[in-house]
């Protein structure tokens, strides 16, 4: 299993961000996306979990393989850390595996209401649903948002000694160091020419 990334141009409301992007992830690996406020990574990641199609270009990957993750945690409030992991579990297919409450952290707050979670604790337990969904393309759209360093750790361990260590990819945008063995791809080279309507714009602010 691998990614592959053809040349793709990704466009926001229309206008295209970022372009001439070919890269390929083999299994195991992690790529980091680098880049300035603004230059295009959500756009980015959002277009090759496929929630947003390419302007032109082709992302291949195994079909119903890819998962995306954004800073929204996406838990139910009124739902306890147990049911919340269940119903990913039900929506996928999957079980709940045990050792993904010791991995996130989780152990203690089982049984707490999400809604009553920390900011980090709601992350990790947002993060521990990539645990629980079995797939195996995973875009990361800054995931250590609100963690703390311990944290942090704890989630680059999970990545690396159990994702990728069993076949899976990782796409991450991320602004700090997760001490993962990965390489870099800084987008701002790739940002995509202005176009005319842009140009005319800018001409008269
Ligand atoms: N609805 C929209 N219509 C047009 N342009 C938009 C729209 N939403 C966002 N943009 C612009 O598209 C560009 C890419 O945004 P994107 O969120 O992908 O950047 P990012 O690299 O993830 O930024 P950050 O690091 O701040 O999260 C930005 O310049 C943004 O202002």
């Amino acid at each position: 299993m691998e990614l592959k990334v053809l040349d793709v141009c990704v466009a926001r409301g229309g206008v295209p961000v970022l372009e001439g992007l070919t890269f390929e992830v083999a299994a195991g690996q992690a790529l980091v996306l680098r880049g300035p406020n603004g230059v295009g990574k959500t756009t980015l990641l959002r277009t090759l979990a496929g929630l947003q199609p390419p302007l032109t270009g082709e992302v291949i990957y195994p079909e119903d393989s890819g998962a995306y993750a954004s800073h929204a945690d996406g838990i139910k409030a009124q739902l306890s850390v147990t049911e919340n992991l269940a119903f990913w579990g039900d929506v996928h297919g999957a079980d709940v595996p045990d050792a993904v409450f010791a991995a996130f952290d989780l152990e203690d707050l089982r049984d707490r209401l999400a809604g009553t979670l920390s900011a980090g604790q709601k992350r990790r337990l947002g993060l521990a649903r990539l645990g629980v969904i079995g797939r195996k393309v995973l875009f990361l759209d800054e995931p250590t948002v609100s963690l703390d360093g311990f944290s942090v750790k704890m989630f680059a361990r999970w990545l690396q000694g159990s994702h990728l260590a069993a076949g899976g990819i990782a796409v991450i945008a991320t602004h700090i160091d997760l001490g993962i063995d990965a390489p870099e791809l800084e987008l701002a080279p790739f940002k995509a020419a202005p176009d005319a309507r842009d140009g005319a714009d800018e001409a008269f602010l």
